[in-house]
């Protein structure tokens, strides 16, 4: 791209921690590429930390570090702000004074943009400036962008996606390795994929977060996190993980944003969920990312990459941070959406899918009818059923055809009524059956 000769575009970054301190490098170490890409060189204006004497991955001269980010975002030599902070406040707060002072945002801040989306692009809307936050859902994936433009012209059912990567690297390793829940957790937070706080990401905090975005975006429609059924991983045991594997199976922590049938409304919920060890997304190993995406013309698009981690999540900051730049010279704006779509979130009761359901029960006469009587009574048809172990380690393990959320639920409530089930061991939604 031609340069504008004498114009720079200055930078003002919040945050130097495992995204922040990679902006920097890239920044650096890409300079004329991405100058010549833009149109203009970036240029660094200043860098807000929390602690400044703090050792960092990057080394940044200590005259641009400062503790006072209100300051430095409403510097008039500021041209774009990149918040890579994260949590509410006071990422919230700067990024509105940044727009209320006419500067363009990029942001990975998945937890504000769950939370108060609206406020956010209501206020890049009242400021003519840019929102961008590709790295915010999936890290490195470009995701938001083909959602948000290439498939504009599209009308897409289904968003189902592995969106958090320490709790995919949790369970792959569970898998693979026979690992506890604690140490696979203990080896993804040293590899930095987990958030401060990892409960944010085993409870689905963070999958919750990112699947209200995506679905906001696929829907068109204003979607936050408390929209979001969320169950986390804390609760799959090495049994879980293990008797899946023997059925085939692999027990994956999903997003999945659904149309209803009738295309008025849709649900977003994030839970772990067997898949069937063939499906694509069964592949998607250790800290990586995928997401399947259905659309009416374009049919099945699957996006993969890595979904977490300094590098791969400043790549997708700097590819937002170019095209802000490229707005800003062309005195343009990039898309944002004006008018949202009339559709509902449905609970999740009105979910239909299949369910994996472990019982303990006695082992007399008459188990399985009294057990099948139950389903037949919410109209949840069984698929396969099938008794393991003997006397006091007596099991039925049944597998649902498609029912509704309720439906399993309300049967589920009445097995634990039966005096012949000992336990409820587990509950689990199978999906992606119906994936090519
Ligand atoms: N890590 C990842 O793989 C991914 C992260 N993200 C998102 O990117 C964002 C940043 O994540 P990450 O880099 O991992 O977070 P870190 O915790 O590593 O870094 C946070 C940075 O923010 C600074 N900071 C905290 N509070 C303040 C404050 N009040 N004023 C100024 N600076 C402050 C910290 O300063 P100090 O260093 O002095 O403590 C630190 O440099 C989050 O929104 C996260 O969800 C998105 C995708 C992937
Ligand atoms: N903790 C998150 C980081 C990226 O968003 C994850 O594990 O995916």
């Amino acid at each position: 791209m031609k340069q504008t000769p004498g114009k720079k575009l200055r930078v003002a970054l919040l945050g130097c921690g495992v995204v922040g301190s990679q902006v920097i490098r890239l920044m650096r170490e890409q300079a004329d590429d991405l100058a010549a890409r833009v149109g203009a060189p970036l240029e660094l204006a200043g860098v807000a930390v929390r602690r400044p004497g703090r050792a960092r991955d990057v080394e940044v001269d200590p005259e641009l570090i400062t503790t006072d980010a209100e300051a430095l975002v409403t510097r008039d030599d500021v041209d774009i702000v990149v918040e890579v902070i994260g949590g509410i406040e006071p990422a919230r707060s700067l990024i509105l004074a940044a727009m209320n002072s006419g500067k363009s945002v990029v942001t990975a801040n998945k937890a504000l943009l769950a939370e108060d989306g609206a406020t956010i692009h209501r206020a890049a809307r009242d400021n003519s400036v840019d929102l961008y936050f590709e790295a915010a859902v999936a890290g490195a994936i470009p995701l938001i962008r083909p959602l948000r433009e290439s498939l504009a012209g599209d009308h897409v059912h289904r968003v189902l996606g592995i969106v958090n990567g320490t709790t995919n690297y949790i369970l792959d390793k569970m898998d693979s390795s026979g690992a506890s829940f604690s140490d696979a957790l203990e080896e993804a937070q040293a590899l930095g994929y987990a958030e401060a706080d990892p409960t944010a990401d085993v409870e689905g905090f963070d999958a919750a977060a990112k699947a209200a975005i995506l679905a906001g975006i696929a829907f068109h429609s204003r979607v936050t996190a408390a929209d979001v059924h969320r169950e986390g991983i804390t609760e799959i045991t090495a049994t879980d993980v293990a008797s899946a594997k023997a059925m085939g199976y692999v027990i994956k922590l999903l997003a999945i944003c659904a149309r209803s049938e009738d295309g008025r409304s849709f649900g977003v919920r994030v839970h772990p969920a067997m898949i069937p060890r063939t499906h694509p997304l069964a592949g998607v190993r250790e800290a990586y990312n995928a997401v399947f995406v259905e659309a009416e013309s374009a049919g099945q698009l699957m996006f993969y990459g890595a979904g977490a981690g300094g590098a791969p999540t400043a790549s997708a900051v700097l590819g937002d941070i170019v095209a802000v730049g490229r707005n800003r010279l062309a005195g343009t704006r990039g898309p944002e959406e004006s008018t949202y779509a009339d559709l509902t979130v449905h609970p999740v009761g009105e979910t239909v899918t299949r369910y994996h359901v472990s019982l303990d029960v006695a082992d007399k006469p008459g188990v399985l009818a009294r057990v099948a009587d139950m389903f037949a009574k919410q109209d949840v048809s069984i698929q396969t059923v099938r008794q393991e172990g003997l006397g006091a380690d007596a099991q039925l393990v049944l597998v649902t055809h498609r029912a509704s959320d309720a439906a399993l639920s309300a049967t589920i409530d009445s097995l634990r009524e039966l005096d012949i089930v000992r336990d409820v061991v587990s509950v689990m939604r199978v999906e992606g059956e119906d994936a090519s």
